[in-house]
């Protein structure tokens, strides 16, 4: 199922954003300790559902991208994971 307007709009309060048709968001942190952290916590996570976002990891910062895959589109599968992300993160990056 495609995410709903309101799905999106609850996930721009907490700085996703779309771009190039793909839920995106950039974590920040103090140092590539926390960003390894940060990032084993998130392919926990993306195992349990089963969707991959793309992880692009920097010495400060990590982004995070994920759509589906066949139909191109952004599901209610991304917008889980995204909530579920946020979670674990605890405070929303700027
Ligand atoms: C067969 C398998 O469940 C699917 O191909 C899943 C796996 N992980 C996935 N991850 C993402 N990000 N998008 C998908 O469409 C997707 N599809």
């Amino acid at each position: 199922m495609e995410i709903t307007k309101i799905q999106i709009e609850e996930l721009t309060k907490t700085n996703w954003k779309i771009t190039d048709g793909k839920l995106h968001k950039l974590f920040n942190f103090k140092n590539y300790a926390e960003v390894i952290n940060f990032t084993m916590k998130v392919f926990e996570i993306v195992e349990k559902h089963n969707h991959h976002p793309e992880i692009v990891v920097n010495y400060s910062k990590v982004e995070v991208s994920v759509n589906n895959h066949e139909e191109k589109n952004i599901s209610d599968k991304c917008y889980l994971l995204a909530k579920d992300i946020d979670f674990i993160n605890n405070i929303p990056s700027i």
